[in-house]
């Protein structure tokens, strides 16, 4: 069974990413296994060394929208591709558009280690 540390990894992590192609989300969507019973709806892809996304574990605590205390905002900006799917999408011909940014992310982090588990928004 995936741990939800692996599964924020699948499902976030491309720290060799993007090839600056428009398409960039049609394949890493279906490449990580998001476009499987259903098209996730947004995505987002952090370009960055996994060590320093695990670093945000320990920077910025902030509450979660969902009002759980286990947020944290990365101290810099961070490389990421939002990925969300347009309106003609249908599945399973899942579409997506790609948009690459430099943005603040926040992530809520779990466990011992403690870990990412969850991307929450990117500010
Ligand atoms: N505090 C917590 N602590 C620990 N765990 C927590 C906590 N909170 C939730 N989980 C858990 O996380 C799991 C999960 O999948 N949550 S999810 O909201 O659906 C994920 C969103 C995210 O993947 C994506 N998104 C969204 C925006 C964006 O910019 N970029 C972007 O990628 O869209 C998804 C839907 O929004 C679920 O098991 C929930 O229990």
């Amino acid at each position: 069974k995936e741990s939800r540390a692996m599964k924020f990894q699948r499902q976030h992590m491309d720290p060799d990413g993007p090839s600056n192609n428009s398409n960039y989300c049609n394949q890493m969507m279906r490449r990580r296994n998001m476009t499987k019973g259903w098209c996730k709806r947004v995505n987002t892809f952090v370009h960055e060394p996994l060590v320093d996304v695990q670093a945000i574990c320990f920077q910025g605590n902030i509450t979660c929208k969902n009002g759980q205390p286990n947020c944290h905002k990365s101290n810099s900006s961070m490389k990421i591709t939002d990925c969300h799917e347009t309106s003609g999408s249908k599945y399973p011909n899942c579409d997506y558009q790609t948009s690459h940014k430099e943005r603040h992310i926040i992530v809520a982090c779990e466990g011992n280690p403690y870990v990412p588990v969850h991307f929450h928004a990117s500010v």
